[in-house]
């Protein structure tokens, strides 16, 4: 999927016209199995997902919490592998339901060669990348890499991001900017964590892009908290929890998508 002037897919489906919040599930590509992940990735771009994002396990993932991290572990220890991932975002991109985000660390991108994945994944169909450990600052030849391989690359605002690094963030985002909604891991709490309002305003202060929430959103109540306020939230470890009970998420997927409005 590619940019163009008005914006890319991303853009477009990350801000609903009706005013709702767009809902963006993760899921680690691998756990348990690269089945399950392209059966529930498929059907949950079907159930109104906005976008997937697809987890590619990585052995220090510094910004995950316990129930991501375990996932990750049992995706390797599955012989998950950056190739068997592409195969199944490809896979769950062939659909067309919704667009592919692949979320990883600089690692293993940087094993694959930079080149080679922009190129491997924009041929699977993916629509964007993001790499939480990329330092903006350093970010020019993987972003280079990216853009010219057509996918929109995205970076991460935080609560403690100043005003000049929140612009040189937005900047380099293309399709959205992630608002990470506390200092700290990913992982479920009871409540929104409350400088979330605080994190939304600087991004949107900084790019006319969508801004997706992330980190800790895991209830209905939560997104009804967010509408009005993100355009779009993420729900990782609720989901991933569901996945690891041996559950079918699309329950609990329906329920955020009820609260989405
Ligand atoms: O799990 P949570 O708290 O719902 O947060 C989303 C998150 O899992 C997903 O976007 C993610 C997984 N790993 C990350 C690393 C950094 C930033 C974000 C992520």
């Amino acid at each position: 999927m590619t940019t163009t002037e008005t914006g890319s897919v991303l853009s477009t489906r990350l801000r609903r016209s009706d005013g709702g919040l767009a809902l963006v599930p993760y899921l680690m590509a691998g756990h348990p199995d690269r089945k399950t992940t392209v059966e529930t990735g498929r059907r949950l771009a079907g159930s109104g997902a906005a976008v997937v994002e697809l987890g590619m396990p990585y052995s220090d993932p510094l910004a995950d919490g316990p129930v991501i991290q375990h996932a990750g572990q049992r995706a390797l220890d599955a012989g998950t592998t950056t190739e068997g991932c592409l195969e199944v975002a490809a896979e769950i991109a062939a659909e067309h339901a919704a667009p592919v985000v692949l979320m990883t660390y600089l690692n293993p991108v940087l094993a694959y060669g930079v080149r080679e994945f922009a190129r491997d994944a924009a041929q699977a169909g993916v629509s964007s990348v993001i790499l939480p450990d990329l330092a903006v600052e350093e970010s020019a030849t993987v972003t280079g890499e990216l853009t010219a391989a057509g996918l929109d690359p995205v970076f991460l605002v935080a609560p403690t991001s100043s005003e000049e690094r929140a612009a040189a963030i937005c900047g380099a985002s293309r399709g959205f900017v992630y608002a990470v909604t506390l200092t700290g891991i990913t992982g479920n709490r009871d409540t929104m964590p409350t400088g979330v309002g605080d994190v939304l305003a600087l991004a949107n202060r900084h790019t006319s892009l969508p801004v997706a929430a992330g980190f800790g959103i895991s209830t209905p109540r939560h997104l009804e908290q967010l509408r009005g306020h993100a355009d779009a939230a993420v729900v990782g470890s609720a989901i991933v929890a569901e996945i690891e009970a041996g559950r079918d998420p699309v329950g609990l997927v329906k329920e955020l998508l009820t609260a989405c409005g």
